[in-house]
């Protein structure tokens, strides 16, 4: 038998919910989760109620800087959304269930799509630093090594035992980002590709960095896929993109070196832009998630 503690059992979980029900006035229908540097995403909603993860009983706490901690609800055209302020990484040595243990109280909250986003290296050397590459799909480096999230006792409650992974990444959400980035003047700046996760909190040796690529990989991060595997367990539909922060060192000649200071400062440069496109998404998306 795997491990099904009771922290994330169905009832446990329902437990949570029913705590942040008890603060929130509605049901949220999308989940957006900050990654890095994109905290501001959720000054876009109206009518913001903020819950500290420390109130909450049992949720995990932020520890990376640029990730505050927090669940803003709010609602933008309408749409019901929640935001993960700060989301959790395997390399802050939480379990990888604890990690993706939001996802599951957001279902219960009654929430149909997620929405991720991440700061990311990139390996396409086509892409430009301060770009965003839409996922097609990923390359789950943690569950080559076992890391999954789904395994252990399967609650039909939640989802069936075995999911496909290969339409992971909702096809209609990807083309209508591609057409909110033509309108924004982001066209050329847009791209679309598969995101590599690793453990972290290290970023990539050369030949790492080189491996991923020749596996396939345009961008490398530390987060999401854990979230996204989840989530479709779970029957949400699932958008992502990364945020282009650094270029992956592939060369023994670079003397660059990527660091967290200069991600999150490239990600700030670039704030306003990335929330019209994550706005402008939701809003032509809307009737979905009314
Ligand atoms: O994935 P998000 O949360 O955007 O954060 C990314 O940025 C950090 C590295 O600078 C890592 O935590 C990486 O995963
Ligand atoms: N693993 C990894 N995560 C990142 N997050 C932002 N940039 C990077 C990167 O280059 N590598």
């Amino acid at each position: 038998m795997g491990d099904n503690t009771d922290e994330f059992n169905y009832e446990s979980l329902e437990t949570v919910a029913e705590f942040i029900r008890s603060k929130i006035p509605f049901s949220p229908k999308l989940l957006i989760i900050c990654g890095t540097g994109m905290a501001g995403i959720p000054e876009v909603l109206d009518n913001p109620i903020v819950l500290n993860y420390n109130e909450i009983p049992t949720f995990p706490l932020s520890t990376v800087q640029g990730h505050a901690g927090k669940l803003v609800f709010g609602t933008l055209n309408g749409v019901k959304i929640v935001c993960m302020k700060g989301r959790f990484h395997y390399f802050e040595g939480y379990s990888i269930k604890t990690i993706t243990k939001p996802i599951r109280i957001m279902k219960l909250l009654g929430v149909k799509a997620m929405f991720a986003t991440n700061a990311a290296g990139s390996l396409n050397p086509k892409f430009q630093v301060g770009d965003i590459m839409v996922l097609r799909d990923h390359l789950n480096m943690l569950s080559f090594g076992g890391e999954n999230p789904l395994r252990g006792p399967n609650d039909s409650r939640f989802g069936e035992r075995f999911t496909p992974m290969n339409k992971a990444y909702d096809r209609q959400l990807i083309k209508i980002a591609h057409e909110v980035a033509k309108d924004i003047g982001l066209a050329d700046n847009c791209h679309e590709g598969v995101f590599a996760i690793v453990s972290g909190p290290n970023y990539e040796s050369v030949a790492e960095a080189r491996a991923l690529s020749i596996l396939g990989a345009d961008t490398v991060g530390m987060s999401t896929v854990p979230e996204v595997l989840v989530a479709r367990h779970c029957g949400m539909a699932v958008f992502a993109f990364s945020f282009i922060t650094n270029r992956c060192i592939v060369s023994y000649e670079e003397n660059d070196e990527p660091n967290h200071r200069n991600i999150l400062n490239v990600a700030d440069q670039r704030s306003e832009k990335v929330k019209e496109f994550v706005c402008k998404i939701i809003e032509k998306s809307q009737e979905r998630w009314l």
